[in-house]
């Protein structure tokens, strides 16, 4: 790559050595990292655009990064190679690198072309070379920052032509709601010119209710099927997915896909389908598992809440949405709040929401709290046992009154919402230590749902395996086919303390590791291996030799990083790396082939 190609550059070198001749009165140069003159002062004016004398030491400047003195010129032993050592007319010359990111793109340097101008650079060479330094510095900046804006401006027509031909379409707009893209597939489903609406609030043409939620709550929404309503007074019906784009948990873009809904377009249907049997992403046949999706196909369509208890990792969170999906709020929010994520003080707030200026950080257009967004859907409240004792007095009279009331608001809000929670603690015992309100314990286990672990329906994971292998697989682009009978052995004798989260995980590694086209025992990770396998000798020492390999490899990839950088890549380089390493050429070449330099 060429760092010093654009005009903008060569004309920037040219003012540097210009600016730095005015003030130093020595003549000044900068060259690129294959030795071309890019900008000159006096004599070296003459030869801009053209490729320095072969054997010139700024060539040297240029492999190995170091800075070059030379005060007699065509004397030293720097100048041996140089083939216009004896008509050379610089009395001195100082020659420092310019880098970036400690890659040497090219040098400057400063000639004394006069006994006068000898005297003041030999006698002042360190400030001279200080202040050579920083100009190196800031030449680097500068190609840096044109490099930079050169990758957006890229980056940028890029995404727009992906924008553009995407087959949905896309609205974007930041946290007030101005649209800053609309692509041509949203004008031709909402019927709206796109410059008829962009740096123009949405609410101005559209509205839709999800929209408004999403830009308050920095929510998202998956394929929803919802109405917009156009200006004059139509209405299109849409499935629509919308993604919050957020920077320090404040919105800062809300993009939003959508499709005309059509009873019998196919892709609608997908979506449809795939929202409607969330449950089909339930993978198991065990005895216990198939209990569990009975229970949920009978309370899926009444309206009480369940208690779903189980170890971390289980599946709690994947059944309660598989019990909203199958019920017929399918098509209303499905809203999750982690109790023992969010801290005690907020927990209240994201809850139930705050009206503005109902305290001095509040946000000044107030917030709609997680039962406010869930209403006519389903709210998830996991970890339900970690919930401050004060907020069950409240979530308690949400269950009875079916009411709400905003923070630092006194008038109450109907909320139509089924109530689905979740811990992996003994509730009953958070019930005798105090921490949890007996009454809302009954309150809340109308339904009890327990899943079991994955320890205790062992049958389930060669299923799950399989499922999760498809899934990385086709993610991770390995193309494999399958296990080994010893892996699944080693896999159903392990214990599986993390359940199915760890399962998952196990598998996913797997992948990683793998290169056959079946997963082998010594791909899992060690633990797993030491606790499924009886006889893991074997298997030990060869994953401990693999992984010594790796680590070698690893070092010795640091290392000659390191030297090409300061030396350079040429067949001059090479061999003074070899010779530093005491390894032959040849030896060296292998190296770099086998780490793919
Ligand atoms: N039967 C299953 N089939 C397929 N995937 C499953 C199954 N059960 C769980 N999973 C997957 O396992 C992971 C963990 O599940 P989930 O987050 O629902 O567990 P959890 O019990 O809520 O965990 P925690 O208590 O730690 O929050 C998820 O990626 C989920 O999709």
């Amino acid at each position: 790559m060429r760092y010093f190609s654009t005009k903008e550059l060569h004309e920037f070198a040219q003012q540097t050595v210009d600016a730095m001749c005015a003030v130093l009165d020595l003549q000044v140069t900068i060259v690129d990292e294959k030795a071309r003159r890019v900008a000159g002062t006096g004599c070296f004016s003459n030869n801009i655009d053209e490729n320095l004398p072969t054997g010139y030491v700024f060539q040297r400047v240029i492999n190995t990064g170091g800075i070059f003195f030379i005060e007699n010129p065509g004397q030293t032993t720097y100048c041996e190679e140089c083939l216009e050592r004896d008509i050379c007319k610089e009395k001195a010359t100082l020659l420092v690198p310019v880098k970036l990111d400690r890659q040497v793109i090219g040098g400057i340097g400063l000639a004394a072309m006069t006994d006068e101008e000898r005297v003041k650079l030999v006698s002042n060479i360190e400030s001279y070379t200080k202040f050579m330094e920083k100009m190196a510095e800031l030449l680097s900046a500068k190609v840096k920052s044109d490099l930079e804006s050169n990758e957006n401006l890229i980056l940028a027509k890029n995404l727009n032509t992906i924008i553009e031909s995407y087959p949905y379409g896309i609205i974007s707009m930041d946290s007030l709601g101005v649209v800053t893209h609309f692509n041509r597939n949203a004008e031709l489903i909402l019927n709206i010119a796109a410059k008829n609406i962009i740096n123009k609030q949405y609410a101005d043409k559209i509205s839709c209710e999800f929209l408004e939620k999403a830009l308050s709550n920095a929510e998202s929404y998956q394929s929803i099927k919802t109405k917009f309503s156009i200006n004059n007074n139509t209405e299109v019906e849409l499935i629509l997915s919308i993604q919050p784009i957020l920077q320090n948990n404040k919105i800062e873009k809300i993009v939003c896909f959508f499709q005309e809904y059509k009873e019998n377009n196919k892709i609608n249907k997908m979506i449809q389908d795939s929202v409607k049997y969330a449950s089909n992403n339930i993978q198991g046949q065990s005895l216990e598992l198939r209990k569990v999706l009975d229970l949920i196909r009978k309370i899926a369509s009444s309206n009480t809440t369940v208690l779903i208890t189980g170890e971390s990792g289980t599946g709690k969170e994947l059944f309660a949405k598989a019990i909203h999906y199958e019920s017929n709020r399918s098509n209303e929010p499905f809203i999750a709040i982690n109790c023992s994520a969010i801290p005690d003080n907020l927990l209240e707030s994201e809850l139930f929401g705050y009206s503005k200026g109902a305290f001095t950080s509040a946000n000044s257009t107030g917030k709609m709290g997680k039962f406010e967004l869930a209403n006519k859907g389903t709210i998830f409240l996991d970890e339900i046992g970690d919930m401050p004792i004060n907020l069950q007095a409240k979530l308690l009279r949400v269950l009875q009154e079916k009411k709400i009331e905003k923070l630092g608001d006194t008038k109450s809000i109907d909320v139509d919402i089924r109530i689905l929670a979740a811990t992996n603690k003994d509730l009953k015992e958070l019930i005798e230590q105090k921490l949890f309100r007996e009454d809302l314990y009954y309150r809340i286990n109308v339904i009890p749902l327990h899943l079991p672990p994955l320890r205790c329906r062992k049958g389930d994971v060669p299923i799950l395996a399989k499922y999760f292998l498809e899934k990385h697989d086709l993610l991770l682009l390995k193309n494999i086919k399958g296990f080994l009978p010893e892996t699944i052995t080693i896999l159903n004798n392990y214990d599986w303390p993390g359940n199915i989260r760890e399962l998952e995980n196990v598998i996913e590694y797997a992948i990683n590791m793998e290169n056959s086209e079946f997963i082998q025992p010594d791909s899992l990770p060690l633990d797993v291996i030491n606790c499924g396998k009886k006889d893991n000798g074997k298997i030990e020492i060869n994953k401990m030799g693999e992984n010594l390999q790796n680590t070698i490899d690893e070092v010795e990839k640091i290392k000659l990083k390191e030297l090409l950088s300061i030396y350079g890549n040429t067949t001059e380089s090479k061999k003074i790396i070899a010779k530093k390493l005491n390894i032959s050429l040849s030896t060296l070449y292998r190296k770099l082939k086998k780490l793919e330099y």
